[in-house]
C-alpha cells in the first residue's frame, strides 16, 4: 500500500509548512538588511556607480564590473572575504557619509555584499518579510482592502493597482478580480515572474496616465524604508504614479499600530496632515490589536488642503518637515515620517 505521507528523494518527509522565524528575530534581520542596502544607496552614489543602468539594477555582476574599471578589485574582494561580523568594517560602515577614500568605500561594499549575496543575508530577509503574511498574525492584509473596495468602486470601472512590497501573487488584492491589472514590484521578489524586482523609488516616472494607477497598495512597507526623510519621500512620490484621468485615486496605507499609536513623533492625526498635504483624505480606518488599515483618496475635484496642525504654512510643508514631539512617555518608539 501506497504511504498516505509525502516523501522526498531522500526518503524524508516533505515539509508541509517553510521554515519559521520568531517575529523579533524577524524584525532583526529585516532591520540589518535595510542597514545594508541603504549604506550600499550611499556607497554606490559616493562612487557614482548608478543604481539602474540600461533597465537593469545594479547586481553583484554589474558591480564586479564597474570595480575592475576602477582597478579595486583588491580592496572589493578584502572586504568580500572578510569574517563576518568584522567589527573594523561594521564601524566604517556606519560612517560611510564621512568616510574620505573610495579604497575603504569599496572595501566596505564588498564586505555588504557578501553578507546579503553570500551569508544568506537575502535569503533570510525575504523569509523574515514573509513572517508578517502568516496567518497567526494577521495574515494578508489586501482582504481589508478588498472588502472596502467593493463597496465603494464603480463595477463599469477597470480599478489598476501597484502594490510595493508584494509577497504573493496569490493575495486578495490579486485574486479578487477588483483590481486589474495588479503590477506587483518588491525590492527582493521571491516569485519574479509574477513580481518585479524593483526598488519603488527607482521605478521610472510615467510617461502618461495609461502607464499610472488607480490604486497604490503599501502595506507594511513604510515602516522598513530607513529614515523619515525616505519615508516621506516614498509618500510624495505616489502622486506621479496616479491617475490624473479619472476623479478619484487610491492610496491603501498599512503601519504596525505601533508606529502611530506609540511613537513619540507620530499620531494618526499627524500621518493624516501629512498625507491631507499631499492631496490625500482619509475615507476608511480599520485598527486591528497590531496593524492599522488606512484607505486615502485623492479627489482631482477637490484639491483643498485641510490640515489640523495650524503651524503649518499654507503651501509649504512647514511643521511636516521636522520631527516635532506630539507625546512623550517611557517606552515609546521614535517611528515618524518627514516631508
Ligand atoms: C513586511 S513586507 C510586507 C509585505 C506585504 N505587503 C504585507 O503587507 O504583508 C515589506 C516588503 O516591502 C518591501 N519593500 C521595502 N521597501 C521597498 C521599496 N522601496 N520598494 C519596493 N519594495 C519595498 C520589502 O522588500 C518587503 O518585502
Amino acid at each position: 500500500m501506497l504511504s498516505r505521507h509525502r516523501k522526498t528523494v531522500t526518503g524524508n518527509p516533505v515539509l508541509k509548512r517553510r521554515p519559521t522565524i520568531k517575529p523579533v528575530k524577524a524584525r532583526r534581520i529585516i532591520r540589518r538588511f535595510h542597514l545594508l542596502i541603504n549604506k550600499r544607496r550611499i556607497i554606490c552614489a559616493q562612487l557614482k556607480l548608478k543604481l539602474v543602468e540600461n533597465g537593469e539594477e545594479l547586481n553583484e555582476k554589474l558591480i564586479k564590473k564597474k570595480i575592475k574599471s576602477l582597478n579595486m578589485e583588491k580592496d572589493y574582494d578584502e572586504g568580500w572575504n572578510a569574517s563576518h561580523p568584522d567589527s573594523v568594517i561594521e564601524n566604517c560602515m556606519l560612517k560611510v557619509q564621512v568616510l574620505p577614500s573610495n579604497k575603504d568605500l569599496v572595501r566596505i561594499l564588498g564586505y555588504i555584499m557578501s553578507e546579503i549575496l553570500q551569508k544568506g543575508g537575502l535569503q533570510n530577509y525575504q523569509l523574515a518579510s514573509t513572517i508578517g503574511q502568516d496567518k497567526n498574525r494577521g495574515g494578508d492584509s489586501s482582504k481589508v482592502l478588498v472588502d472596502w473596495f467593493r463597496k465603494i468602486r464603480d463595477p463599469n470601472h477597470r480599478y489598476r493597482a501597484l502594490e510595493i512590497g508584494s509577497l504573493s501573487a496569490k493575495n486578495a488584492i490579486s485574486i479578487s478580480g477588483v483590481f486589474e491589472p495588479v503590477v506587483r514590484i518588491d525590492l527582493n521578489s521571491n516569485d519574479p515572474a509574477y513580481i518585479e524586482r524593483q526598488d519603488f523609488m527607482d521605478r521610472p516616472d510615467p510617461a502618461s496616465d495609461a502607464e499610472r494607477f488607480d490604486l497604490i497598495s503599501c502595506s507594511l512597507v513604510l515602516n522598513f524604508v530607513p529614515t523619515p526623510q525616505l519615508r516621506g519621500a516614498m509618500l510624495s512620490r505616489f502622486q506621479n504614479f496616479l491617475r490624473m484621468d479619472v476623479k478619484s485615486t487610491y492610496v491603501f496605507l498599512v503601519l504596525p499600530l505601533p508606529c502611530v499609536s506609540n511613537s513619540r513623533y507620530m499620531s494618526e492625526s499627524r500621518l493624516c496632515d501629512i498625507m491631507s498635504f499631499l492631496g490625500y483624505e482619509k475615507t476608511h480606518k480599520h485598527e486591528s490589536y497590531k496593524i492599522i488599515y488606512l484607505l486615502f483618496e485623492r479627489n482631482t475635484e477637490n484639491t483643498s488642503v485641510k490640515l489640523s496642525n495650524d503651524a503649518i504654512e499654507p503651501g509649504t510643508a512647514g511643521a511636516l518637515s521636522k520631527k516635532q514631539i506630539v507625546r512623550d512617555k517611557p517606552g515609546m518608539n521614535n517611528f515618524s515620517v518627514l516631508l
